[in-house]
């Protein structure tokens, strides 16, 4: 188990308003952690913090050395079969981050898209447009682009809010497997308290400007 990030008394405004302060918390390598809290407590503003994003009004984020984040945002799905964006294309996009000018996908890129697309059962639909795919579908293919380069945090903002119930489980039980096969460690942002209480291990509650942990169990 290896530390990854740590905040210490986080403070982030927007202009003159205090959205989170006094934020502080460990991310390691075997956590999972669920993320709740009301509409526009912060979890969002967070994250981006996590991410680099958007700057620290007080405190820190320190990283250990060169953390790679994967980020799946809250998807919007695709209903556009004229989109000329074909799979592994967008799965593609998750390796451009490591790479300098000029960016190109080389054949062992290629190699690590098909592993990834085939990890995750998708590979059949490798030279599909996106539009042309059903939401679980396309949901794999965004947490493909977003696992590729084999992150060491998995970062899941409202993943299943659009999925089925049999599709949702099956979409928690791969994030698990990333989990415990990979050491991939998790931070799943849902509203799904049921979800977060079968999968997380640590909820982190956001509300009233500010962060608490909590092992599961003690949420009520
Ligand atoms: N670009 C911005 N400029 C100014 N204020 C912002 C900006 N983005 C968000 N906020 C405000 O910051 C607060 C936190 O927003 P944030 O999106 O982080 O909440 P959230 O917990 O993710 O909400 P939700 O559950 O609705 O997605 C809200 O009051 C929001 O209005």
């Amino acid at each position: 188990m290896s530390k990854l990030i740590e905040l210490d008394d986080v403070q982030i405004n927007y202009g003159k308003n205090v959205i989170l302060e006094h934020v502080n918390f460990k991310v390691c390598s075997n956590d999972y952690i669920g993320v709740v809290g009301p509409n526009g407590a912060g979890k969002t503003t967070l994250i981006k913090a996590l991410l680099g994003l958007m700057p620290v009004t007080r405190g820190s984020i320190a990283y250990e050395g060169q953390v790679k984040i994967g980020y799946l945002p809250q998807v919007i799905l695709s209903n556009d079969h004229l989109f000329p964006a074909k799979v592994s294309e967008i799965v593609g996009i998750g390796l451009l981050g490591e790479k300098r000018y000029p960016k190109r996908i080389t054949i062992g890129d290629h190699k690590r898209i098909d592993e990834m697309l085939e990890r995750l059962d998708i590979l059949s639909f490798k030279n599909r447009r996106i539009g042309d795919l059903s939401g679980g579908q396309q949901q794999r293919v965004y947490l493909a682009r977003a696992l590729v380069n084999k992150p060491q945090l998995l970062i899941l903002d409202e993943p299943t809010s659009a999925l089925d119930p049999k599709i949702r489980s099956d979409f928690f039980r791969l994030i698990e497997e990333f989990h415990q096969t990979d050491e991939t460690a998790i931070i799943l942002i849902s509203h799904d308290m049921h979800a977060i209480q079968e999968h997380a291990k640590t909820t982190m509650v956001i509300e009233r400007n500010t962060v608490t942990m909590q092992r599961n169990g003690e949420v009520k």
